[in-house]
């Protein structure tokens, strides 16, 4: 048994360390002659509660001196020899009430539970002792034995762990407020009246709209690209997340293919994430009245010789991920792009942004040598002219003065048929219905926070979607394991009526193959909230990240965790226009108090005072960190999938880029914290050398082992990529070999 028995903080907390340190020492010396429940509550030196208030037996030791002395007084005297007094027939009933009352006591513990024998050895220590204890203690001590009998009773009945609430909630960074920057939030319309109808769009293409995708009206981004498209011009489109940019291209793109015959090869290139299977559902819808169109993807996950025999039957619309196009272009004899007519680059900046300009650079050359003239568009949430300039120099001269399209106030027509085109704003919109709020946690309090908002929202609401974003794919599969395990178990006591329905918690990586994704059946437009565990590397991430909710006017909200050292994000994000509104941490944690299963030894919800209250949440905090460190620890198996997702959390940390390195850098972190919120209750040894030897006052036991190499930028990146975004590219698996070893080794003890 590992438990280490204390009570809440407050009060008594001087004692924790005294309990804390005492515990083991007199568990060893006393083990011979107690059971080893017993041993471990009765080190504990000071009950945590007031005395009395969880005494199960009436008997009162103040009493019982009282009766005692009189009894003393009594034999001092001389017996009477007649009938007795009034006076002493009243004592002698007091004297016998006392006795059959422990007797009752007694005959109660017969019963086999050990609740009873221990209630009966706690009513024996004081029938046994008093005189010994008259002598050497004070009145109150016998009083302290019982309650410490009964607290360890009930632990043991209970079978819960004793709790040690200073471990999680001392010696964290202060949470100074939030100093909210002034922002204001860019507005974009969503929906306009318009109808496709108005388009002169093919016949069956505007039945398919309606009756198939259930769209009749025009979103603002589509009624002002569609137009400029099938007019035959290059754009540039920014607007929202969520405002239907893939039908404001997908519909031109598919009414001028449908119309030009034999086959045209179309080349659309776009980096792999959520959207994918509902991309894949828009091209392939329409492709219902028009069956000569072929639409095909590569995006790995799939086997490359499946892929190349598609290509060699011919594929009309091609829907690739950088990674997987460029292996094709170099491997697949039969891939050829002389009759690309549309090059289609969604997310463009994203792509850029998360290491694929070299692959990009190859598409773009292969294109451009073969097929020169053809239609350009490039789409984002988030594209910025400095952006803009970069992909359109990526592109080259190809693109041939495009129309810039970006949503706003006052953008009701595309930039370039204005007389005075405004530049593309610095800052980004995102959608008028989503609720952005921040948290601020310190690192050892993350794992509970992060699972009491979720036991919030799925337990205790009805309604909600989540999707967690997470830094890399092994901490995805450790928090899957871990919370399946910790907090889908047991029956909601105070649910007993309507148990709330079970948790559910899908998984969604890089390293899954996408069939698996595919069979999922993500149903994207529902979610409504995002919580980011993990900051983003960009502000632009940021908001691709939380545009998965509060699509196409509908509502949404969004979290993002941030530890005390990393609060200034909050102003970069505010630099962008992005506005948050701050959480605390303990109205989150109070979601616990919801939860039954979670419940701590003390009994501080009968009282109402807010600081009973928070003692009572600290508790259950603790409780279910506990729960969660015995599941982390419960095999030798379950602490390496902690060690490497913590060490795929270090990693990915060590990779924001340079400009957000005063925010975000390794040596910040405190390990053995960091290492508590994968469950771990120590760091594991060498992790300072996995981190390229950048934490700074950290004890590293590991000098003898060589440090690995600090990744290059690039290498950085595709670490992040490979964590985060991978998709079944082979380079990611040279990566993974790479991987250091040294973790795994061992661990080293952090306070
Ligand atoms: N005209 C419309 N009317 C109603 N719903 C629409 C319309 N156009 C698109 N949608 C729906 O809006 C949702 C979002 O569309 P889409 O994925 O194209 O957005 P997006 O702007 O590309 O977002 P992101 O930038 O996040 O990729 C989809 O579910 C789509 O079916």
């Amino acid at each position: 048994m590992f438990c280490l028995g204390s009570g809440p903080r407050g009060p008594t907390q001087e004692h924790e360390t005294a309990s804390g340190s005492i515990n083991k020492g007199s568990v060893d010396s006393a083990a011979s002659t107690m059971s080893e429940d017993t041993l471990l509550l009765n080190v504990t030196t000071t009950p945590s509660f007031p005395a009395g208030r969880r005494l199960r037996t009436p008997f009162k030791p103040s009493d019982k001196w009282k009766k005692r002395k009189a009894e003393k007084r009594k034999a001092a005297q001389p017996t009477p020899k007649g009938p007795p007094t009034k006076k002493a027939t009243r004592s002698l009933e007091n004297t016998s009430d006392h006795v059959s009352h422990q007797t009752v006591q007694q005959g109660q513990s017969q019963k086999p539970s050990s609740k009873d024998f221990l209630t009966k050895q706690a009513s024996q220590i004081s029938a046994k002792k008093p005189e010994r204890t008259q002598k050497t203690t004070s009145k109150s001590e016998d009083s302290q034995e019982l309650h410490k009998n009964v607290q360890q009773e009930d632990r043991k009945v209970e079978n819960k762990p004793f709790i040690k609430t200073s471990s999680l909630f001392r010696n964290n960074p202060d949470i100074p407020d939030i100093c909210k920057p002034a922002v204001t939030q860019l507005k974009e319309t969503v929906f306009t009246s318009d109808s496709f109808a108005a388009l002169e769009l093919h016949p069956h293409l505007v039945s398919t709209l309606n009756n198939v995708f259930k769209v009749t009206t025009m979103t603002s981004v589509q009624k002002q690209t569609i137009p400029v498209l099938l007019a035959g011009r290059d754009a540039v489109v920014r607007s929202q997340t969520g405002s239907g940019k893939t039908l404001a291209y997908g519909i031109p793109l598919v009414h001028s293919l449908q119309a030009i015959k034999p086959k045209i090869k179309v080349i659309q290139s776009f980096k792999l994430n959520l959207v994918v299977p509902h991309m894949l559902c828009s091209i392939t819808g329409f492709n219902i009245p028009f069956t000569w169109i072929v639409p095909g993807v590569l995006m790995g996950g799939e086997k490359r010789k499946s892929e190349k025999a598609r290509l060699r039957k011919g594929i009309n619309i091609l829907i690739a991920t950088p990674g997987r196009l460029v292996d094709h272009i170099s491997n697949t004899l039969s891939i050829a792009f002389s009759a690309v007519r549309w090059l289609v680059l969604d997310e463009a900046d994203r792509t850029l942004d998360l290491g694929f300009e070299k692959d990009l650079t190859v598409i773009l050359n292969a294109i451009n040598a073969t097929s020169p003239c053809r239609q350009n568009v490039l789409l984002s949430a988030t594209l910025t002219e400095g952006k803009l300039s970069w992909v359109l120099l990526l592109a080259g001269i190809s693109v041939k003065d495009p129309v810039s399209i970006h949503m706003g106030e006052g953008m009701e027509e595309p930039a370039a048929l204005m007389p005075e085109a405004p530049g593309i704003p610095q800052g980004f919109a995102v959608p008028e219905k989503l609720q952005q709020h921040v948290v601020v946690v310190p690192s050892k309090l993350r794992l509970v926070c992060l699972s009491a908002f979720i036991l919030g929202k799925t337990k205790f609401e009805k309604g909600h979607k989540l999707i967690v974003f997470l830094s890399s794919c092994e901490a995805v599969e450790f928090l899957l394991t871990l919370f399946t395990t910790v907090l889908c178990k047991g029956k909601n006591p105070s649910r007993s009526t309507s148990q709330p329905a079970p948790i559910i918690f899908y998984r969604l990586h890089g390293n899954m193959a996408q069939e698996d994704v595919a069979a999922r059946g993500l149903d994207l437009p529902q979610v409504t909230w995002i919580v980011q565990y993990n900051p983003p590397v960009s502000p632009a991430e940021y908001v691709h990240r939380v545009g998965r909710t509060a699509r196409i006017g509908a509502r949404g909200s969004s979290l993002l965790f941030l530890t005390p050292s990393e609060m200034t994000y909050v102003d970069v994000l505010a630099n962008h226009n992005i506005s948050m509104s701050e959480m605390k941490m303990q109205d989150i944690l109070a979601n616990l108090m919801l939860d039954e299963q979670f419940k701590g030894r003390g009994n501080w919800g009968k009282r109402k005072s807010a600081g009973a209250v928070e003692q009572d949440v600290r508790e259950r905090a603790t409780v279910l960190q506990t729960e969660f460190e015995n599941a982390v620890h419960a095999n030798k198996d379950s602490v390496q999938t902690a060690k490497k997702a913590l060490q795929s959390f270090l990693r990915a940390y060590t990779t924001y880029p340079a400009s957000l390195k005063h925010i975000f850098h390794i040596r910040s972190l405190h390990l053995g914290h960091a290492a508590k919120s994968f469950g771990l209750r120590d760091a594991p040894q060498g992790l300072s050398a996995a981190t390229g030897g950048l934490q700074k006052n950290r004890k590293d036991t590991s000098r003898k082992t060589r440090p690995p190499k600090m990744l290059s930028r690039k290498r950085q990146m595709a670490a992040l990529l490979h964590s985060e975004y991978a998709s079944g590219l082979e380079d990611v698996s040279a990566l993974r070999k790479k991987k250091p070893k040294q973790m795994e080794k061992g661990t080293q003890r952090v306070s």
